[in-house]
């Protein structure tokens, strides 16, 4: 399981750097040939290893259909069917609104393209925000208030309650704002100073900021033709993510030292936190129980993880898709 959990974050970190590394070839097209940084060369063997990657799973999921794994496959699109059982179902029927099947290549550099866009775009949001939080006491404090307002320490947060968490989405915006998720967007710059980390700009009624890049000066996910194709699903994934943190733990560094925790960047094609966020988290819900987590897999359902893993069931919610997916539910 390990081995495997290392393979695919290597592969992707790798995919990551290699997509953003400058290549001499692009300015000298005459040199393609020679491939001289060895760019094409490693780029096509990590995408032989993610197709291989690919190929395991979708070769499960299809098995464990056959199997009968999961009874509800067929039924109209239901709640049970996970995102591969989907996207596979598109692949043989075509989508509702009869446009043509997918072919396994579509399939496939689909999952890539949303591994490779959404991974770490939105865990580098999240541990930025959860930063800034920790670093601005009375910011934490006030998205806390209005989880418990909306979702209440005795409950879980469920998805049905992020529209109602304005507060809470005013800190992402923020921290879009303050820290893009990917920087090299066409050259902006602010027209005045505005370096501290202030939720209460994207707050209020009248807000008028939205992420869909209409208004250029604030654009996080890009704008026009290029924008995100993931823009819904970030938003939805980075604020979910943060509404349960935050609700369910206190959150302190090791050491203390809150007030100077460094926020500072490391630059490049993903921009992430320079030092990585290492905290202590202490449940706050009233009731203990409430940690006893029922996971449910989304893309990949734990009867997979199950065939796949037989020996090693507890270590189920260590693959990074897993985690990234996993939705988590009161008993
Ligand atoms: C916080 C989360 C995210 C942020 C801030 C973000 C931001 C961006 C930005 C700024 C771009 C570049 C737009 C441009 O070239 O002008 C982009 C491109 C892209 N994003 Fe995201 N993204 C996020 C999450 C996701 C997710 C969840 C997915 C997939 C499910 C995704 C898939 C992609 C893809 C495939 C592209 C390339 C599009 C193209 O080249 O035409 N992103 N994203």
């Amino acid at each position: 399981m390990a081995r495997l959990e290392s393979e695919f974050q290597e592969i992707i970190t790798e995919m990551i750097a290699l997509a953003a590394k400058p290549n001499i070839s692009d300015f000298y097209p005459g040199l393609a040939r020679f491939d001289l940084q060895g760019i094409v060369r490693r780029t096509n063997i990590l995408a032989n290893r993610f197709d291989s990657f690919c190929n395991m799973v979708i070769a499960n999921r299809l098995q464990m259909d056959e199997e009968g794994w999961n009874q509800n496959v067929g039924d109209e699109v239901n709640s049970t069917q996970d995102f591969l059982q989907y996207l596979l179902r598109l692949k043989t029927d075509g989508d509702l609104d009869g446009g043509a099947p997918f072919t396994m290549t579509q399939l496939k550099a689909l999952l890539l393209d949303m591994v490779v866009g959404g991974t770490e775009t939105s865990s580098n949001s999240v541990e930025f925000a959860m930063a800034e939080m920790i670093k601005n006491p009375e910011v934490m404090s006030k998205a806390q208030r209005e989880l418990e307002q909306v979702v209440g320490k005795d409950n879980m947060m469920e998805e049905s309650h992020l529209h109602d968490l304005p507060y809470l989405k005013a800190v992402m915006r923020e921290t879009l704002r303050l820290h893009p998720a990917l920087p090299l967007l066409m050259p902006h710059c602010p027209n005045e100073t505005c370096l501290n980390f202030d939720p209460e700009r994207f707050a209020g009624a009248d807000n008028k900021w939205d992420l869909n890049g209409s208004a250029l000066n604030y654009k996080p996910f890009g704008s026009s033709h290029r924008i995100c194709p993931g823009t819904v699903m970030g938003d939805k994934v980075v604020l979910y993510s943060l509404a349960t943190l935050v609700h369910s733990f206190e959150w302190k560094l090791l050491g203390g030292g809150e007030e100077n925790l460094d926020v500072s960047e490391e630059f490049g094609i993903n921009l992430k936190k320079k030092e990585p966020l290492v905290v202590i988290p202490t449940p706050r819900l009233s009731n203990p129980a409430l940690f006893e987590y029922k996971m449910s897999i989304r893309m990949m359902s734990t009867e997979w993880m199950r065939r796949m893993f037989p020996k090693k069931r507890k270590n189920i919610m260590k693959l990074p898709c897993c985690r990234a997916l996993a939705r988590v539910e009161p008993r």
